[in-house]
Parts: C-alpha cells; sequence; structure tokens
C-alpha cells in the first residue's frame, strides 16, 4: 500500500518537484529494505523492487547533484577494496605458447589486496616500473583492452563485487589535452551543459561551475584560456586542476589521478595534492599514484601504499609508515624527507650484481615482513572474508550514478559541439594566419614561376604542371593542418566519451559544419591570387570553377586528414601515414602516370585518387575549347605525342584532354567521383570513431581465470559464472546498497 501511494505521487510529481521525488524514492528505499531485512525468505522479489525503488531516489539524487554547493560534499561515500589483485602481461608469442600449454607471461601485480576509503586520498607510491600505474588503472577498471594485459582478482564497491567499469567514477589521465581557445569558465561550463542533467536551470549548472572554479583555485584564470604549445595560456598546474574539475562535474564518489604532479613544479604539485586533499576532506575517495613527491607533499597523504616489483611493502595510513620501518630497523634520518627514504629504502639498485643481489634481498624481507605484519595478515583476512561475501554484477546500484548513455539529446549535443568547434576554429588566429601566409606564398611563387602563360606549345606543358601543383598544394595543405591537430582533439574526445558525455554522429557533424567556411577561404585565396598571376582562362565562370575544384578538393583532403588522424595511434604516425597515403594519390593523380598505362590491377587507384579527380576537372576547365598555336620550331609537345596538325602540335584543348585521357569526361562527373571520395572519408572518420571508442580490461575472478588458459577465453564464462551465482544473491546486495543511495539524496 505504501508502495502503491509512493508509486503514484512519484508519477503524478512534475519534474520540477526534484527534492520531493528524491525524497519519496528515498523513502520507498528504505521501505522495501526494512521489508528485505524482517524477511529473508521473500528476498530475491524484494531485491527487485527495491531496484526498482532505488531508480526514481538515484535518478532524482543525480538531478539535484549541481545544487551541492561545494563539489563533493553529499556525494555517496564509496570504499572500494581490491583481494588478490594480480595483473600479467603476454606478448603475442608468448599467448601462443600459453595456448600450448607452456608458462610464459609477465607478472606485473602480485596478489594485492587493500582499501581506499571515503573521505581520505590514498597515495600509490614505489619506483619507476613498480606498477604504481598498473594498480592505479586496474583499480578504476582503466587498463586499456587488447595490450596483453590480463587482470585477475576482486573488486568490491561498498562491499559489493563490482565488474568491469560499472564503478569506474573519474579517471584523471597524465596529459592534459583541451580545446586550446575555450577559457577555464567555459570548459568547465561546457563539461556541465554536456554531462548534467538538461532539465536543471542554466543558473544552477553555472552556480555548480563557479564552486568548482573556487574549489580548485582557479578564479584568478577563470577567463583564461586553456593554451597550448603555440599560445601561452594556462601553468601545467593549473591545467592539472581544471582536468580534476572535468572529471569533478559528474560528482564521482572516486577519483583516481595517475601521476597528476608529473611535470609540474613542486609549488604547483604542492597545490594540485592540496586540491585532492580538500576533494577527500569533502567526501570522495581519492587514488593517486605518485613519484617521490617532497615532504610537504608527503605530509597531505592519509593513506599510502608503498609497491616494489609489484608486491606490497606497505599499505596502511601515511603517518604510521615510518615508524612500521623503524619497527623494522630502517630508520629515517632527521630532516630527511620521508618519500626519498621509503623509495630508497624499497628501490632494486642494478648498479652492480652485488648491489643488486643485496637490494634485492632487502626488499624481498620487506615483503615477507608486511605479509607478516598486522597490517599484512588484515589484509589478507579482509580478502578471505570477501570470498564468502554477496556478490552482484550490478555495482551500478551501489553508486546509482554511471550514466548509460549522454544525458543531452542529439539536437542539443550537436547545437554545443558546434559552439565549441567554432569557437576554437575561430579564434585560433596563429594557425589561421599561418595557413593564410602559406597558401598566399604558394600562390605567389606559383604566380611567379607560371607568370602570364601563354598560348603556345611549350605553354600547354606549363598549364597541366601548373594545375597539377595547385592541386597537390591545396589536397597537401588541407591534409598537414588536419593530421597534426585531429589527433589530439581525437584524445580529447575519446576521453570525453569514456564519460559518455556525447556521441559521435553530432560530434563529427558539428566540427565538419563549424570548419565548414573557414576551411573554403584558404583555398579561395589561393586561388584568387594565383589565377591571375598566370592568365589562366580568363572566362568569369572558369575562374569561378577554378575556385569551386579547389575548395571541394580541399575538403577532401581534410577528409582524408581526418581519417588517418582517427585511425593513427598518435600524432606522428599520423604525421608519418598522410602524407604517404597523399603520395600514392598523387601518383595516380593523372599527371605523372597515364591511366591507359596502369597495369589492370591497378586500375581502380586512379578512380580512388582525389587529386586525379581534381586535377581532371582543373583541366577539363583550363582546355575546353582552348586553342593554341601550333608550334613552327620543332619544341613543345610534338615530340612527346605527335598528333596531327603535320607533327606540329596540339591545336586545341581537347587534343590536349585527349592525350591525358580525359577526353572522355565532363566536369560534373569528376566533382561527382571527388564528392563520392569526400563523403566516403566522413563515413570511414565517423566508423573509426566509433569502433575507436577505449575499451578496458575487466577484472576476472582470480579461480575463474586459473582454471582457463587464454585469457580472453575466460572472460566471458567467468562473467556467466558469477551471473548464474548471483541471482539468488542479488536481493541482498541490491538492499545492501539502498543505505548508499540514502546517504546520497
Ligand atoms: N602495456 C605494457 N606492456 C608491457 N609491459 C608493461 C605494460 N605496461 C606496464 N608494463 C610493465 O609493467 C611494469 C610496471 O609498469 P607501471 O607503468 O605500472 O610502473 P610505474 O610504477 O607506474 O612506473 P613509472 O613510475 O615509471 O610510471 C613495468 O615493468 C612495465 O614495463
Amino acid at each position: 500500500m505504501i508502495d502503491f501511494l509512493l508509486g503514484t505521487a512519484v508519477l503524478v510529481l512534475p519534474q520540477g518537484n526534484l527534492p520531493l521525488l528524491a525524497g519519496i524514492g528515498a523513502v520507498k528505499g528504505a521501505v522495501a529494505l526494512k521489508r528485505h531485512l524482517s524477511n529473508k525468505k521473500g528476498a530475491a522479489d524484494e531485491a527487485g523492487t527495491a531496484a526498482a525503488d532505488a531508480e526514481p531516489a538515484a535518478t532524482a539524487a543525480r538531478a539535484l547533484r549541481p545544487k551541492t554547493p561545494t563539489p563533493g560534499e553529499g556525494v555517496p561515500p564509496v570504499t572500494l577494496e581490491w583481494s588478490n589483485l594480480s595483473c600479467h602481461w603476454s606478448s603475442k608469442k608468448q599467448k601462443k605458447q600459453q595456448r600450448k600449454g607452456e608458462p610464459g607471461s609477465k607478472q606485473i601485480l602480485f596478489g594485492l589486496s587493500g582499501a581506499a576509503r571515503p573521505g581520505r586520498l590514498l597515495a600509490l607510491m614505489g619506483p619507476s616500473g613498480s606498477g604504481k600505474t598498473t594498480l592505479l588503472n586496474s583499480l578504476a577498471s582503466h587498463v586499456p583492452a587488447n595490450t596483453g594485459m590480463r587482470l585477475t582478482g576482486e573488486l568490491y564497491v561498498n562491499g559489493v563485487q563490482s565488474t568491469e567499469a560499472n564503478h569506474r567514477q573519474a579517471y584523471v589521465e597524465q596529459s592534459d589535452n583541451f580545446y586550446s581557445m575555450l577559457s577555464v569558465a567555459e570548459t568547465l561550463t561546457m563539461a556541465a551543459q554536456l554531462q548534467m542533467a538538461p532539465g536543471l536551470p542554466e543558473a544552477s549548472k553555472q552556480s555548480y561551475v563557479d564552486n568548482l572554479i573556487s574549489v580548485l583555485g582557479l578564479a584568478k584564470s577563470r577567463d583564461t584560456r586553456v593554451g597550448d604549445e603555440k599560445i601561452r595560456g594556462l601553468s601545467g598546474g593549473e591545467k592539472k586542476r581544471l582536468a580534476i574539475g572535468c572529471e569533478l562535474i559528474s560528482s564521482p564518489s572516486l577519483l583516481f589521478l595517475d601521476e597528476p604532479t608529473t611535470g609540474l613544479d613542486s609549488f604547483q604539485a604542492e597545490k594540485v595534492v592540496a586540491t585532492l586533499k580538500q576533494l577527500a576532506s569533502a567526501g570522495h575517495t581519492v587514488v593517486c599514484s605518485i613519484h617521490q613527491p617532497r615532504s610537504s607533499i608527503f605530509g597531505l597523504f592519509d593513506d599510502l601504499l608503498l609497491l616494489s616489483e609489484g608486491r606490497c611493502v606497505y599499505s596502511g595510513p601515511a603517518e604510521e609508515a615510518l615508524p612500521y620501518f623503524e619497527q623494522l630497523g630502517h630508520s629515517c634520518p632527521a630532516h630527511y624527507n620521508p618519500a626519498e627514504f621509503v623509495a630508497d629504502l624499497i628501490s632494486i639498485d642494478y648498479s652492480s650484481p652485488e648491489v643488486e643481489e643485496e637490494s634485492k634481498a632487502r626488499v624481498q624481507g620487506l615483503v615477507d615482513a608486511w605479509a607478516a605484519s598486522a597490517g599484512g595478515k588484515a589484509a589478507a583476512e579482509a580478502a578471505a572474508a570477501h570470498k564468502h561475501m554477496s556478490r552482484t554484477p550490478s555495482g551500478e546500484l551501489a553508486l546509482g550514478s554511471v550514466n548509460s548513455g549522454p544525458v543531452a539529446g542529439w539536437a542539443r549535443q550537436f547545437r554545443l559541439l558546434l559552439r565549441r568547434s567554432w569557437r576554437q576554429i575561430t579564434r585560433d588566429k596563429a594557425a589561421a594566419m599561418a595557413r593564410l601566409s602559406s597558401n598566399v606564398s604558394s600562390a605567389v611563387i606559383f604566380g611567379a614561376i607560371f607568370w602570364r602563360m601563354q598560348k603556345k606549345q611549350s605553354n600547354i606543358q606549363d598549364r597541366m604542371g601548373l594545375l597539377q601543383v595547385a592541386a597537390i598544394n591545396t589536397a597537401m595543405s588541407a591534409l598537414v593542418k588536419t593530421i597534426t591537430v585531429f589527433p589530439k582533439e581525437r584524445a580529447i574526445v575519446n576521453r570525453e566519451r569514456t564519460r559518455k558525455a556525447y556521441n559521435v554522429l553530432p560530434y563529427l557533424s558539428a566540427k565538419l559544419l563549424a570548419e565548414l567556411p573557414v576551411s573554403c577561404v584558404f583555398p579561395l585565396v589561393f586561388g584568387v591570387v594565383v589565377y591571375p598571376f598566370t592568365g589562366l582562362n580568363p572566362k568569369p565562370v572558369r575562374f569561378a570553377r577554378f575556385l569551386g575544384i579547389l575548395t571541394l578538393e580541399s575538403f577532401t583532403a581534410a577528409a582524408l586528414g581526418l581519417s588517418v588522424g582517427a585511425a593513427a595511434p598518435n600524432a606522428d604516425a599520423a604525421v608519418a601515414i598522410g602524407p604517404a597515403v597523399m603520395l600514392v594519390w598523387i601518383i595516380f593523380g593523372g599527371y605523372y602516370c597515364n591511366s591507359e598505362n596502369i597495369p589492370s590491377a591497378l586500375r581502380w587507384l586512379p578512380r580512388c585518387s582525389l587529386i586525379k579527380h581534381s586535377f581532371e576537372a582543373l583541366c577539363i576547365n583550363e582546355f575546353q575549347g582552348a586553342e593554341f598555336e601550333l608550334d613552327e620550331g620543332g619544341r613543345g609537345m610534338k615530340t612527346e605525342f605527335e598528333l596531327d596538325e603535320g607533327g606540329r602540335g596540339m591545336k586545341t584543348g581537347e587534343d590536349v584532354l585527349s592525350w591525358l585521357s580525359f577526353g572522355h569526361t565532363s566536369i560534373r562527373k569528376t566533382l561527382g567521383s571527388e564528392a563520392r571520395i569526400l563523403g566516403f572519408y566522413y563515413w570511414l572518420t565517423y566508423c573509426i570513431l566509433r569502433a575507436g571508442k577505449p575499451k578496458f580490461q575487466p577484472v576476472e575472478a582470480a579461480a575463474a581465470a586459473a582454471a582457463l588458459p587464454e585469457p580472453a577465453a575466460a572472460a566471458a564464462p567467468a562473467a556467466a559464472a558469477v551471473v548464474e551465482e548471483v541471482q539468488d544473491e542479488a536481493a541482498v546486495a541490491a538492499a545492501a546498497a539502498e543505505p548508499v543511495l540514502l546517504g546520497s539524496s
């Protein structure tokens, strides 16, 4: 009856009554929980009710987040625990060996157990290569898939076993990639508009962003553009805090940071860690990997996990680390940086075989001592206890804030992304000026070389040469610009798509539309300068067509750049691949290689060449209806191409087109082919971006993983076994999740 009344109230209340909805959802959750606890027999049924009831509460709680006065305040407290967490890496060769039953993989993490708690800042420390990043990524379900890594063990979120990604909340990467022309406030506002409930008033979103800016200590730089290598903007520390801010938009309970102080001076590094400490104090569970911080930063850590060669050497409160090592006979000298002291203590020194032997023995002693210590035993006992705990693959219930998709509709995504792309393009004056001056200078150089061409036989070759270099120059200019910029933008897009901020289609279409007017300018400027200088066909319609052909070609080359930029693993690879692909299209561009002489197996290549179609269209535009003076003195095209007129060369433009094998087509047809190539590259870019969404490696249950030889094969059956096993227990776990939801509302 209570359910019915509350459910009816939820249905009839308007959306504006979010607090009331949240309250009702919470009460319903509490009722379901109480009922569950008092009647174990009906647990399974009630779990369904509790889970369903939790949804309005969770939705309302999510919707209410922006009213949180201080970021972190009111987030559901989350304890993350891990048991027997191991990581193996195998190369392809080693995987083959494993298939044959032979051993062969490198172990990076060795059965680690521990916990990260709400309100505390946990630092993962250890020497270089000790496995900090691997552990952090494993805990955040952020280990990239298909890299040969295999994770085994168990992760628990508030005591509920978590499957891959459903406990991932926020992950701040080492590299900070942003739209360089947007200010701090614009970057955060855009993130808020894309990720916060669209029904919320703009004022609520803005006040959340304002709070975030002040919590992050970015008020002074609020209107400063982020900047990049070309344009000075935020400092490294400010960029890192902005990256943290972008992650905090979704009010995550758990915040993971990979080496947040790398590349920062000690002052900036301390400010970043102080921000993390503040976030932890506000209720977040903060985990970061860090390499040898200075003592004042070390003093900010609440908890410490020390790793050496993938094994735990200490895990517990940071202030108890030095007394622990002292008790083992390793005292930190007075006035010595404790972080440096522990780093030296747990590092393996490879400077000589004797020293290596000695340091390995010392580290092994520390690993054994930790396993035998009260802390190590407690972690092992907690891991053993977890084995008997309830499991559910639905860690989402415990957190209630993992979005299944973008919160903004497609039209809104498109509008917001269009605005962002437009700002980035139109504000990047330095890039525009560089591209403009490059196009103008090429046009002037070509104009000087091909100055006022006449109608002699020798000028036929000049005309063809000019049209070919105009096609190549236009294509290369657009390609190079795109492949140098797009891979960086793709990193931002991948990160935002991991946060489920938007879909690929609105992003790509908004980007292309925003670029349209600006990208037209460069080929037009080139054409406007080069055309009168060189004395090409003077008819206005031919001039207009010349500009149109170059513009379409510029877009097609940029689209090729997008495809290469989307497919290449990084900017360096894109810069290597792009021109190599373009070279093929230049060779089959109609000037260097007559299509009639191409081997039949390669005849399809000229049809795919964006240079060929542009060159063909430019030639038809220039030569159709043109007349040339026949050569009297034996120079000109006739030496290579005896047509008619008594071997004195080519009289009409049609002769030239026929010599080039371009006589059978028209500008309309050739531009149609170019447009199809353009469409193909856009479609290819879309498919690559869609397929390239970052995928992460799941953590396999240790027992199931041990039974199966092949990592990929192991994942599915193991997950299926867990699902089967938990069906009866789901009710208990769902009920256990309720207090978190109540807390959050
Ligand atoms: N994708 C990978 N392929 C092969 N080996 C890897 C991979 N990632 C990590 N490793 C290995 O795992 C070990 C731990 O690497 P990890 O990056 O986690 O260490 P780290 O403590 O974070 O080091 P650093 O402080 O230098 O970043 C290293 O020996 C490294 O070579």
